[in-house]
C-alpha cells in the first residue's frame, strides 16, 4: 500500500519540519490559484505541529482551515476539534485564516448536522491543496472507525456525500467526518503519527486485509499518489 515515510528524531522536529512543509504548500497554491485550503484532524497528536504552523509567515487571509471530522459537541467543549484549531492553530499569523466548522447548533440531530456540514464544505473548492490525518491504534482515521454504522459509505470511493455522520464503538461522542474522496484527492496527503505503537498498527495495516477492520487501509488504497506519513518516536 502506498506511503512514504518522512522519519524525525523527535515530535518537537517533525512538528517543524511538517509546518515548514505545509506552509509551503499552502504558499505555493496561494502563488497558483490566489487561494489555498487545509484540512486537519484532531486528537492530541497535531498540537505541536498546529502551534509552529500557526507562526508561518503566509498569507493566511487566503486560506481556508476546516476539519477533517468532529465530535459531536459544541466549541466550548474540551473534546472539540473546533476548539483545538482555535486554541492552537488559528492564532498568531494563522489567526487571519477563514475557518469553516463542521459542528454547528442548528440541531441535535448528526445527521441533519452532516448534510449542513456536505452544504459548507461543498463550498470549499475541490481538492483541497491539503490534508492532514491522523490514526488511531485502531486503525481508523479520520472518523472512519471499525464497526462504524457509516463506514461503508464514508470509504466508498465513489461516494457523493461531503460529510457523513459516524457512530462506532471506539467513537466516544457521535462524529461528523468528511468523506474518503474528498480526502484523498488532496493534492498534498499525510499522515501524522507519533509513537512506535502506531508505527507498528501502520505496519500492520499496510500488510493488506479487510479495509472495514482497519480503515487506514482505504486511504492507503484508494490514494492516487502514495500518502506521506510523518512519523517521530
Ligand atoms: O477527532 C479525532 O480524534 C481525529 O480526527 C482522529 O482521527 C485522530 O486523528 C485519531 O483519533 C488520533 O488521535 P490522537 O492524535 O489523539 O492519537
Amino acid at each position: 500500500m502506498k506511503a512514504e515515510m518522512k522519519q524525525f528524531d523527535d515530535r518537537a522536529a517533525l512538528a517543524s519540519g511538517l509546518a515548514a512543509a505545509v506552509a509551503k504548500k499552502l504558499s505555493a497554491a496561494i502563488e497558483k490559484d490566489g487561494d489555498a485550503s487545509l484540512a486537519v484532524s484532531g486528537g492530541s497528536t497535531p498540537k505541536k505541529f498546529f502551534e509552529e504552523l500557526s507562526h508561518a509567515r503566509i498569507d493566511w487571509s487566503k486560506v481556508t482551515v476546516t476539519l477533517v471530522d468532529d465530535r459531536m459537541v459544541p466549541p466550548d467543549h474540551e473534546r472539540s476539534n473546533e476548539r483545538l484549531a482555535y486554541e492552537h492553530l488559528l492564532t498568531n499569523e494563522a489567526m487571519k485564516a477563514k475557518f469553516v466548522p463542521l459542528w454547528s447548533d442548528l440541531s441535535d440531530h448528526v445527521d441533519t448536522l452532516a448534510e449542513h456540514a456536505s452544504k459548507t464544505i461543498g463550498h470549499i473548492e475541490r481538492p483541497f491543496d491539503v490534508v492532514i490525518l491522523g490514526m488511531g491504534t485502531d486503525g481508523h482515521t479520520a472518523s472512519f472507525f471499525p464497526e462504524g454504522n457509516n463506514l461503508r459509505a464514508a470509504i466508498d470511493p465513489d461516494g457523493k456525500t461531503a460529510v457523513i455522520s459516524m457512530l462506532a464503538p471506539g467513537a466516544g461522542e457521535p462524529r461528523l467526518t468528511i468523506t474518503l474522496p474528498r480526502l484523498v484527492e488532496a493534492d498534498m496527503l499525510v499522515l501524522h503519527i507519533e509513537g512506535d505503537e502506531k508505527l507498528s498498527v501502520l505496519e500492520k495495516a499496510r500488510e493488506g486485509g479487510p479495509e472495514e477492520e482497519m480503515p487506514i487501509r482505504a486511504v492507503l488504497s484508494k490514494a492516487p499518489r502514495p500518502v506521506t506519513v510523518y512519523w517521530a518516536p
